[in-house]
């Protein structure tokens, strides 16, 4: 398929290889420094687009996308309490779109155990859940958008947390995100569930961002031929 890379950072650099050794093609690369080429890009030859930019510019590129009718699949996090006004666009304007905190498959089956765990956690209330995540110190958005994932899926699941804050709360209805910025860490998730006898640790440490940019891949060429606002869900349900 016909690849445009909107974002050529850590995680644009490793799709190119990546897509590339699997036999795609990529057939524009966009930074900060030519977002212009856009302007002259062939967009008749893009199948789908990948996109790994930076929290203020996602939705302008996504809606450059949708105005283009290129489906494409986003992967940059810290612009999320925007996604119903982008999904509306999208909507309005028959476009193509899915974005995902996190693409690893990984992640996405250590969101499934979060939420059963925070099910069976209603009748154990002696134990105070809290979540940490530790990444590189390049990262811009704290918390992450995998973070923010992990603790919508532990308020929609455990009744006695409400909304989340990014530091170490006493209010019984907030769950506390840590987070903690460490060099090299490509993405460490941990859950812990602690009573006065003993504590219960989840935890998913991503060893290098290659499950992130393989996951991308995988959900673009499925996207390529999908129609509307789709979910990571979508993509694992039908694959
Ligand atoms: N959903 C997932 O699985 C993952 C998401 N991420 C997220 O992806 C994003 C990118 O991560 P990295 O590649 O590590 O960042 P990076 O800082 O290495 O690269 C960012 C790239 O975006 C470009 N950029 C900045 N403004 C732009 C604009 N207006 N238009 C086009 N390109 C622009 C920069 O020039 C650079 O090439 C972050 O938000 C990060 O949190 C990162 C890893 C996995
Ligand atoms: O910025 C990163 O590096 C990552 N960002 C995503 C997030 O914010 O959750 C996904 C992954 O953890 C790596």
């Amino acid at each position: 398929m016909n690849i445009l890379l909107i974002g050529y950072g850590k995680m644009g650099q490793l799709i190119d290889k990546l897509a590339t050794d699997a036999g795609h093609q990529i057939v524009g690369k966009i930074t900060i420094d030519n977002t212009a080429d856009l302007q002259t890009l062939d967009t008749e030859a893009v199948d789908v687009a990948i996109e790994f930019s930076q929290p203020e510019a996602a939705i302008d590129n996504i809606k450059w996308c949708i105005d283009h009718q290129i489906p494409v699949a986003v992967g940059t996090t810290g612009w999320l309490d925007r996604k119903q006004e982008v999904d509306e666009y999208c909507e309005l304007n028959n476009g193509t779109y899915l974005v995902a905190s996190n693409f690893s498959i990984g992640v996405n089956l250590f969101f499934k155990l979060n939420e059963q765990l925070a099910k069976l956690m209603n009748s154990q209330s002696q134990y105070a859940v809290s979540t940490k995540e530790i990444h590189h110190t390049h990262k811009l958005d704290a918390p992450s958008g995998t973070s923010i994932s992990i603790a919508n899926g532990i308020i929609d699941h455990l009744d006695r947390k409400t909304s989340w804050v990014n530091e170490e709360t006493d209010v019984p209805t907030e769950l506390t995100i840590i987070s903690e910025r460490i060099d090299p860490a490509p993405g460490t998730h941990e859950i812990s569930y602690t009573s006065s006898v003993d504590t219960i640790d989840i935890r998913h440490t991503a060893h290098s961002r290659e499950g992130f940019a393989k996951g991308a891949i995988a959900v673009a060429a499925w996207l390529k031929d999908q129609k509307g606002v789709k979910s990571m869900e979508d993509f694992l349900n039908q694959v």
